[in-house]
């Protein structure tokens, strides 16, 4: 059986190097390509199972279908805003870890849009339910809230960029699946969404473009990493996408402080 293996190519794409193993193999007249595993390959796979489990929460699922009560859903206005407050700190720190001016100047053109976009889509929601920016921005934080917002940014401020991007991948990356799954299982009663806004805007394609140019620099960034490195970001990326489940947990039983 004829066998090419084509070492490894590197290609130049916009400042950014990224770098692809392509093995072909010809076997009678059909031929198959191989991509070899990426990173961020590595990292969907190990979190399957728990965004898994998000894609099926039965509050993303009600978004989805329309049927979530609107209590529910200014709660969750409310704890996500203040929640994305410090996500788009992230980008901020993003700026400072930066190592050079076209990646500075992505992070903070994505947290221009966290800011002036996706947060507007929640003081527009909130406005419809009687809630304005003002007590959006003062919501006081539950536990998960608290904890999950105070872990990223730890890691963050600690951590090396890398550390930076694994802990928000799965924020900016589950959250455009969820987007999808939603649209594509639900686009034909969108007009009767209540939701569907929000839907439409997290399928977007404008949405998806920020977890693909944050893989692409994680790719970059691990490039020869050693693989103890590899696991304190595979931790982080499991970790906040524990966060991501226990977020919709909170939102969904309206969790708060006991006392
Ligand atoms: C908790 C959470 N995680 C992620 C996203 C998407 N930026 C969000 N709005 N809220």
């Amino acid at each position: 059986m004829p066998y090419i293996h084509l070492p490894r190519s590197v290609i130049q794409e916009r400042g950014f190097i990224l770098a692809v193993n392509i093995s072909i193999h010809f076997k009678g007249d059909t031929m198959k390509h191989t991509k070899s595993k990426t990173f961020s390959d590595r990292l969907h796979e190990s979190a399957k199972e728990i965004w898994k489990r998000n894609h099926s929460h039965p509050f993303v699922q009600a978004i989805g279908n329309g049927t979530l009560p609107e209590h529910k859903f200014a709660y969750y206005l409310k704890q996500d805003y203040i929640y994305l407050m410090d996500y788009s700190k992230l980008f901020a720190l993003g700026v400072i870890k930066a190592h050079n001016v076209e990646t500075m100047a992505k992070f903070a053109e994505i947290l221009n849009e966290t800011i002036q976009i996706e947060m507007d889509i929640h003081r527009q929601y909130a406005l419809e339910f009687g809630i304005t920016s003002k007590q959006l921005e003062d919501t006081e934080p539950t536990p998960t809230t608290l904890a999950y917002s105070g872990y990223m940014l730890n890691a963050a401020q600690h951590g090396t960029l890398a550390d930076l991007i694994a802990c928000l991948l799965p924020c900016a990356w589950d959250y455009y699946e969820i987007g999808l799954l939603l649209k594509e299982r639900n686009g034909k009663d969108l007009d009767n969404n209540r939701y569907s806004k929000w839907i439409e805007s997290y399928s977007s394609p404008e949405f998806g473009e920020a977890h693909k140019w944050l893989i692409t620099l994680l790719e970059e960034l691990t490039e020869g990493m050693p693989e103890k490195e590899l696991q304190r970001l595979e931790k982080h990326f499991l970790v906040t996408s524990r966060y991501e489940y226990l977020f919709w947990d909170m939102v969904q039983n309206e969790q708060d402080w006991p006392l």
